[in-house]
């Protein structure tokens, strides 16, 4: 009876019973197999009347139709007149527009999500440009700061050190079968603004409203995770508002245990989805990537997306100065911060430059890169005495690692200051990966310019309050000639001379999303180092001549979701050429139409309501 009407309801379109429709909906095989004719168009549900009103991803507000209230039992449970989407979205920017700071904006467009996930995704994506930066950075990160007074409902999952001997069984809390995509964080450096124990939330929410807003991943298979560990945050743990645990960190052993528990209960529910490790702090990011990398599909955004972004701006930089990508190596770098997001900068473009062939060795590509951390450059410390001065590191800087001590210059005194190094090493480019204002100073960046025509300033730290510079300083100190780039947003800047010095995002919000399409697509078992290459390269080939010409690295925010189809098509055919694709493609499909048409858009689709009995 029920599914005699249901066919009544749907598009006589043949699917062929594999497709994603099944995972999309939910609804079992042997439903769909006795339903040939099921079409992705619909939405099948087993919730009625407010229930689906009150359900985001479910919910359409205005916009059910009336055959819609009448099967669905809603009538009368929504105003009389029935609004499309295109009036909701008149609605609803007008509100946000009133909202008089960019907190108050994130806390509308938090309201919106959770009331209407279809509407609140159709938003972001007309207004990416606008948008991001108030679900992304910087807004995020003041949402971050203030997420224990602003806290109106929850989302995502919360593993707590009380929860320990629990979580295989709290995974099936979550009420979606299907996770494409996890994003955890154990708050432990959130952006540029350190330990925010359980506050770090909003972080993985915003990675993955852009997983969903660019990267096409459908809303219900992502999942934001917080591993509360405790915090060292003492204005947190003094404050009455927050809700997290009320201890310090774990750490060592206990803490390892603690994230295998997780990974374990994660695996064991959800076998195929992408774990993103996002804002762990050193050394704990290299420890769990280290150990998880070669057993399941997961990577560190910090670490290897940074990574590919930065590259892709650093190639992209060499074709803005009539060079070519294969001329990395002639790039003397700086970079400062040799933590997570340094490091994992640095080596991708040693590898990078390893790969195009033009240096002899991997010893050869660390020779075009010089690395800083608080203490000053890491260098020799017996030069440093040597010149009869003790190196500012001396005794301070906890030991270097493995990867860190690869970057050491034996033939520079340990602890040189930023604007000595600049004055010796003459850079093209300059990194920063800090979180710490100011970082580049007038000076360094001057005598920077003083020695090369265009050179490359990159204050990559967020939130732009942590940035190393702003644009104006860089475009001031260097008379307009520096090409620039940011993590978070900064406005164009006039010139003197009548030009416009342009500036560039240089952030994982461009990496990232596309990554996670061509794994999820692919059904890749691992992520592959390749992977983050590929990105680097499609990114750096997608500004035209004349952008690059004007200092334009990247295409805008306002194109994340082309950026991400493009690095989404290439990550897949990376995975099917390295052979961890586990997605079987049928014979004769275009991938990039694959990938393409597996993007998940904002659209209202018929429901329809389902109960197996
Ligand atoms: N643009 C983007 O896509 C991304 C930006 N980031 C930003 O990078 C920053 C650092 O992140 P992580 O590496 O994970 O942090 P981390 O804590 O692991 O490393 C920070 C590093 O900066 C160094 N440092 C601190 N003060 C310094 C100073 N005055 N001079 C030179 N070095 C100094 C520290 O010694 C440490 O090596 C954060 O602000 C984060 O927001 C991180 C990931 C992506
Ligand atoms: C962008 C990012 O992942 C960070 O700043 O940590
Ligand atoms: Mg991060």
């Amino acid at each position: 009876m029920l599914l005699c009407r249901r066919q009544q309801l749907l598009k006589p379109q043949l699917l062929n019973p594999t497709n994603l429709f099944l995972r999309r909906y939910g609804v079992p095989p042997a439903v769909l197999n006795s339903d040939p004719r099921l079409d992705k168009t619909v939405q099948v549900t087993n919730s009625r009347g407010v229930n689906i009103i009150h359900d985001p991803l479910l919910s359409k507000g205005t916009a059910f139709s009336i055959a819609e209230r009448e099967r669905l039992s809603i009538r009368g449970l929504v105003p009389p007149r029935c609004q499309e989407m295109d009036k909701q979205l008149l609605r609803v920017k007008r509100n946000l527009d009133d909202c008089r700071t960019p907190l108050a904006k994130f806390v509308f467009l938090a309201a919106l999500q959770d009331r209407n996930e279809t509407l609140f995704y159709k938003l972001i994506i007309n207004h990416l440009d606008e948008l991001a930066g108030i679900i992304y950075t910087p807004t995020v990160g003041l949402a971050c700061l203030r997420s224990h007074a602003i806290y109106r409902r929850s989302r995502g999952m919360y593993f707590s050190t009380q929860d320990r001997g629990s979580m295989s069984a709290m995974v099936y809390n979550w009420p979606h079968e299907e996770v494409d995509v996890i994003v955890v964080t154990d708050g432990s450096r959130v952006l540029g603004l350190g330990d925010l124990g359980c506050n770090g939330m909003q972080i993985p929410i915003g990675k993955l409203s852009l997983y969903v807003a660019a990267g096409g991943i459908r809303p219900r298979a992502v999942l934001p995770v917080v591993l509360d560990v405790g915090t060292n945050n003492q204005s947190l743990l003094n404050d009455p508002l927050y809700m997290g645990m009320g201890h310090p960190r774990i750490e060592g052993e206990e803490y390892y245990s603690f994230v295998d528990e997780w990974v374990t209960a994660v695996k064991s529910r959800w076998p195929n989805a992408l774990i993103q490790f996002e804002d762990f702090k050193y050394p704990h990011a290299y420890n769990l990537l280290n150990k998880y990398r070669n057993s399941m599909t997961c990577f560190n955004d910090d670490i290897q997306s940074t990574s590919a972004i930065t590259l892709a701006g650093l190639l992209a930089g060499l074709k803005a100065r009539g060079m070519k990508q294969e001329d990395l190596d002639q790039e003397r770098i700086i970079c400062c911060g040799s933590g997570s997001a340094g490091v994992g900068v640095v080596e991708g473009i040693v590898d990078c430059m390893v790969a195009q062939g033009r240096v002899k060795s991997r010893e050869e590509a660390y020779s075009r890169v010089w690395m800083m951390d608080q203490h000053g450059l890491l260098g020799n410390p017996q030069l440093s005495a040597e010149a009869g001065h003790i190196a500012p590191s001396n005794g301070k800087r906890a030991a270097l690692d493995e990867l860190q001590r690869c970057y050491v210059k034996k033939d520079l005194p340990d602890g040189l200051t930023l604007e000595e190094v600049v004055e010796r090493v003459k850079p093209t480019a300059i990194l920063g990966l800090t979180g710490v204002r100011g970082v580049f100073t007038e000076k360094a960046i001057r005598t920077m310019a003083k020695y090369t025509e265009k050179p490359l300033v990159f204050p990559l730290s967020n939130p732009d309050t942590h940035a190393e510079c702003t644009a104006e300083e860089a475009f001031k100190w260097t008379d307009g000639r520096a090409i620039f780039a940011s993590g978070s947003p900064f406005e164009d800047v006039p010139l003197p001379n009548g030009r416009i010095g342009r500036t560039n995002q240089c952030n994982n919000s461009y990496s990232f999303p596309g990554l996670g399409l061509g794994i999820t697509v692919s059904r890749a078992n691992r992520v592959t180092s390749s992977m983050f290459m590929e990105t680097a390269r499609t990114i750096a080939d997608m500004a035209s001549p004349s952008q690059l010409k004007e200092g334009i690295l990247f295409p805008g925010v306002a194109n994340l979701r082309d950026v991400s189809l493009a690095v989404g098509t290439r990550v897949c055919e990376v995975a099917y050429e390295e052979g961890v694709a586990t997605a079987n493609l049928k014979e004769g499909e275009v991938l990039s139409e694959v990938v393409k048409n597996s993007m998940y858009t904002p659209e209202y689709v018929p429901l329809v309501h389902y109960t197996k009995y």
